[in-house]
């Protein structure tokens, strides 16, 4: 159905094709997953079945790709829209229309459908995506995964024959991300529809897969198979391989449940180590001189020491920050932040219910809970974005939204879910020059932050030309640059490969052992497992637990991490936890 020749595109400017030797076939009614590091050109290989590769890129398509015998060189997107639904990594960008119901029925109008069918099938869309809800929504008003949904809806409802997906589940809640998954399972199972996918969160999506498609690097030409022979290879594998490959296992898992089968043994060599610790013990490390309580509640006594244990470094990279001195402690206030009864509402919606929560220094909060549930609102009335309705928000001992921001960004900095909303300038230097003018920083500063997050980004380059992962970079380091106290971070992993996950999670840590709070919004159970001391979870604007890491997640189904399920009963999160306990 759809068919690669030996393609290579190249940009305009670009002195090497960003893909080269691109030659594989997805047969009609198949899921293929195309998989690979960041920047590797997952999205310029999608880009060239949908056609908008060259047409609205530009840059040169060397061979030949085909979708149910059309030529994409030939054929511009508008003339593939029969056949091909896309959805991009951007749904804004996607959507044309206002309201939710009049986003899903669009493709079909331009398709000329009868009404009745196109009611009928906004109908069961609406139902398959848990969007009902939601029908009359302003689009505008939605939450980021609940306007992935509607982006995904959009392009189901022509029932296109092929359906090419960037990323599709970046947004999503796990719970949500099944849902939709088992929803595309359905249609390549019932309908014969062909499904070509490109995904970062391998964990959500490999075992749905009938092949995969690996990009080992950029420029190198694709290595295809099945999901089990290319994981065993793959730089970009999700949990499960991970323990899998450091046990030895073969034919490898690519499912929790194909894990347990084989964890007998694991969790038998694994058993002194874990026997008779409590569950946080193995968590990451905890907060020194905090209770269980206290990570409850986030509550401290004043002038309590409050540091996170530093971990050993991970990479080779020096640190991120110079460590504060040691020999005069800071007197440390007992919190950096907190909400009082705080109830926040959004047009007629309830985002936030009476919350009552306090962030300490040291301390790193995972927010989770599903699409809608408050976390965006919730980080952005920390940075004064929204007002409460009712009920106070303290940051620094100043109300945020009645601060100016410039003193503001003293105290607290956001980095937004799109990472590209904070950025301004034309070039990167002028960004980070700007971030250091408005924090009164040393000129350099934030370059050299920006350096010691990732390599290799040149001064020149306009924000907008960045890969996602490279955006995330820069805008951590403009809000790095005033060295808040709180740092928050919207989706910290959308659109990022698992390396840069990890680069993330070392300075993450460093940032926390230093002192600083940080509270991260994320459906990412790995990254949760790996670096929060505490989550709190958030059910329709309500907090319905908060608590140690190890303790929420173990005992929830859809926010426990791979590797917790798999070693069940035993209480491991991580796999490098069980790599260390190992030895
Ligand atoms: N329109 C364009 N013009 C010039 N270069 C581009 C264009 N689009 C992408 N590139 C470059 O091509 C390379 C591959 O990008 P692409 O978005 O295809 O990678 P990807 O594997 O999808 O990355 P990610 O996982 O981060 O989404 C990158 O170096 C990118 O900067
Ligand atoms: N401008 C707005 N007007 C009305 N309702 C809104 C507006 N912005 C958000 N909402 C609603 O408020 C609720 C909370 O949204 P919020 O963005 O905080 O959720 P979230 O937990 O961050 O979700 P996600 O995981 O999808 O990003 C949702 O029901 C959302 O639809």
């Amino acid at each position: 159905m759809i068919r690669f020749e030996k393609v290579s595109v190249t940009y305009d400017g670009a002195p090497e094709p960003t893909v080269r030797d691109v030659d594989f076939e997805v047969p009609e009614g198949e899921l293929v997953l195309l998989v690979g590091p960041s920047g590797v050109g997952k999205s310029t290989v999608l880009g060239a079945v949908s056609g908008l590769v060259p047409h609205f890129t530009g840059g040169t398509l060397g061979g030949r790709v085909t979708v149910a015998g059309r030529d994409t060189r030939v054929h511009k997107p508008r003339e593939l829209a029969d056949v091909v639904g896309t959805v991009g990594q951007d749904p804004l960008a996607h959507f044309v229309t206002d309201t939710v119901e009049d986003e899903l029925a669009y493709g079909m109008e331009s398709l000329g459908l009868a009404p009745e069918v196109m009611r009928r099938r906004v109908e069961e869309t609406l139902d398959l995506l848990g969007l009902a809800g939601l029908r009359d929504r302003p689009i505008a008003t939605l939450s980021g995964g609940q306007r992935q949904r509607v982006a995904i809806g959009s392009v189901l409802t022509p029932h296109p024959r092929v359906l090419v997906l960037d990323e599709p589940t970046s947004a999503l809640d796990p719970a949500a991300a099944e849902e939709v998954l088992a929803v595309l399972q359905r249609l390549v199972h019932d309908l014969g529809t062909t499904v070509l996918m490109a995904e970062h969160r391998l964990e959500r999506v490999v075992h749905y897969a009938d092949r995969v498609v690996l990009l080992p690097s950029p420029g190198a030409p694709p290595v295809t198979g099945t999901p089990s022979d290319v994981m065993s290879v793959s730089p970009v594998h999700p949990p499960v391989v991970a323990l899998g490959r450091l046990a030895g296992w073969n034919p490898l898992p690519l499912t929790v449940r194909d894990a347990r089968r084989r964890a007998g043994d694991l969790r038998e060599r694994l058993a002194p180590a874990a026997g008779g610790r409590a569950a946080g013990a193995r968590g990451v490390p905890p907060l020194v001189g905090r209770s269980r309580e206290q990570g409850r509640t986030g509550a401290a006594a004043p002038g309590e020491r409050l540091r996170a244990t530093p971990l050993p470094a991970t990479g080779g990279t020096g640190r991120l920050f110079k460590r504060r001195a040691k020999s005069a402690p800071e007197p440390r206030p007992a919190h950096i932040a907190g909400a009082h009864d705080l109830t926040v509402r959004r047009a007629h919606v309830t985002a936030l219910h009476h919350i009552t929560l306090t962030v300490s220094p040291g301390e790193t909060i995972a927010l989770m809970g599903r699409n809608g549930a408050g976390k965006s609102t919730l980080l952005n009335t920390f940075v004064g974005l929204l007002e409460p309705t009712t009920g106070t928000v303290t940051v620094g001992g100043r109300t945020p939204h009645r601060t100016r921001p410039r003193d503001l960004i003293r105290h607290v900095g956001l980095v937004p879910q799109e990472p590209r909303d904070l950025l301004y300038a034309d070039t990167v230097a002028t960004e980070c020059a700007a971030a250091d003018q408005d924090a009164g920083a040393p000129p350099g500063t934030c370059r050299t932050l920006l350096d010691r997050l990732l390599a290799g980004i040149a001064d020149g380059t306009h924000p907008r030309d960045l890969s996602e992962g490279q955006c995330l970079a820069l805008a951590l380091a403009v809000v790095l640059t005033a060295r808040p106290p709180l740092l928050l971070l919207d989706e910290p992993t959308r659109g990022l490969d698992y390396a840069a996950k990890a680069r993330l999670v070392t300075a993450l840590r460093e940032l926390a052992a230093d002192g600083h709070a940080i509270v991260l919004a994320t459906h990412d159970v790995e990254l949760a497992a790996e670096i929060a001391h505490r989550v709190v979870l958030l059910a329709e604007g309500e907090v319905i637990a908060d608590g140690p890491t190890a303790e929420i997640v173990v005992s929830s189904p859809s926010f426990a991490p791979q590797v917790t399920k798999i070693l069940a009963p035993q209480q491991w999160l991580t796999v490098s936890q069980v790599q260390e306990a190992l030895g």
